[in-house]
């Protein structure tokens, strides 16, 4: 298999702080990653990197075979596709669901005046309808829910058919009912063959999609730990993440994890 992704001893220092303090990791073809951690400890500064925003302090990474520095990222965006709050926040609101994920066939966030193939509005079709959206696509998206402007971003990062796939924090502020959804969703994206390779970031483990294959636990910038998600979701690995003991269970293929009690 080949790494869609790898990063060697990379840091990113701002201000005479490590954002990531040398991290190496590396993502094949075919794997479906979560990124746990406390607040701060670096997951969405690897992201930016991973989708060629950010490029490291020291080290080395390469996206999809290319070594970022000496790559034009603007050929190597499309392939690698993202979906975030941040970016839905730049998303046009009075834009027509539709067009939100028609538009990035072409890099753009508003339809200005391209013309657009009829197989490119059948694949935006059938990526919204993927995640149970194809009913809302002619309402404007700033109608629609948190959950549902959730739902039509990842049918967006999937609409250039990426290498990468890249999701960051895709179930925060859903509710229960809205969570379940997305993360069923997911789990059916992680067991397609043909998906591309995922990386999710996750507050909670209970938002862990079926069929995601590998976590990567970061604290304070460093590797806590990396690997298939059975051997390395345990709950030593947890507690020493979160700095609390922690109890981590995984039954029929979803984890949840709690603290255990305070003792008088
Ligand atoms: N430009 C910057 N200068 C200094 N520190 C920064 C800068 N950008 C980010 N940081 C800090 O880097 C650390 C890592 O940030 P990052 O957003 O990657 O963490 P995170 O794990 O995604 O956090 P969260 O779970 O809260 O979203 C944070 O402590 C943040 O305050």
């Amino acid at each position: 298999m080949t790494d869609v992704l790898e990063l060697v001893d990379v840091s990113v220092v701002r201000g005479g702080t490590h954002l990531v303090d040398q991290v190496t990791w590396s993502v094949a073809e075919g794997e479906r990653w979560v990124i746990v951690g406390p607040n701060g400890a670096g997951k969405t500064t690897l992201l930016q990197i991973a989708s060629t925003y950010l490029f490291p302090t020291n080290g080395t990474a390469a996206v999809l075979g290319e070594k970022l520095g000496s790559v034009d990222v603007f050929e190597l965006r499309p392939r690698v596709g993202m979906a975030s709050a941040a970016l839905t926040e730049r998303l046009p609101r009075r834009e027509k669901v539709l067009d939100i994920v028609l538009t990035a066939a072409y890099g753009m966030t508003a339809t200005w005046h391209e013309r657009y193939d009829e197989s490119d509005e059948d694949r935006a079709l059938f990526l919204l309808d993927q995640l149970g959206m194809a009913a809302f696509a002619e309402r404007r998206f700033g109608t629609l829910s948190e959950g549902e402007r959730k739902r039509v971003q990842i049918a967006r990062s999937l609409m250039t058919d990426p290498e990468l796939l890249l999701l960051d924090e895709p179930a925060a502020g859903l509710d229960l009912g809205g969570r379940e959804d997305l993360v069923r969703r997911l789990g059916r994206l992680a067991a397609d063959p043909y998906a591309p390779a995922m990386v999710m970031v996750s507050h909670h483990v209970e938002e862990i999609p079926t069929g995601f294959t590998h976590v990567l636990m970061l604290r304070q910038g460093k590797v806590l730990a990396a690997g298939p998600i059975e051997d390395t979701l345990t709950s030593r690995n947890l507690s020493l993440c979160f700095g609390l003991p922690l109890v981590v269970k995984q039954r029929d293929e979803r984890w949840s994890a709690r603290g255990l009690p305070l003792h008088a």
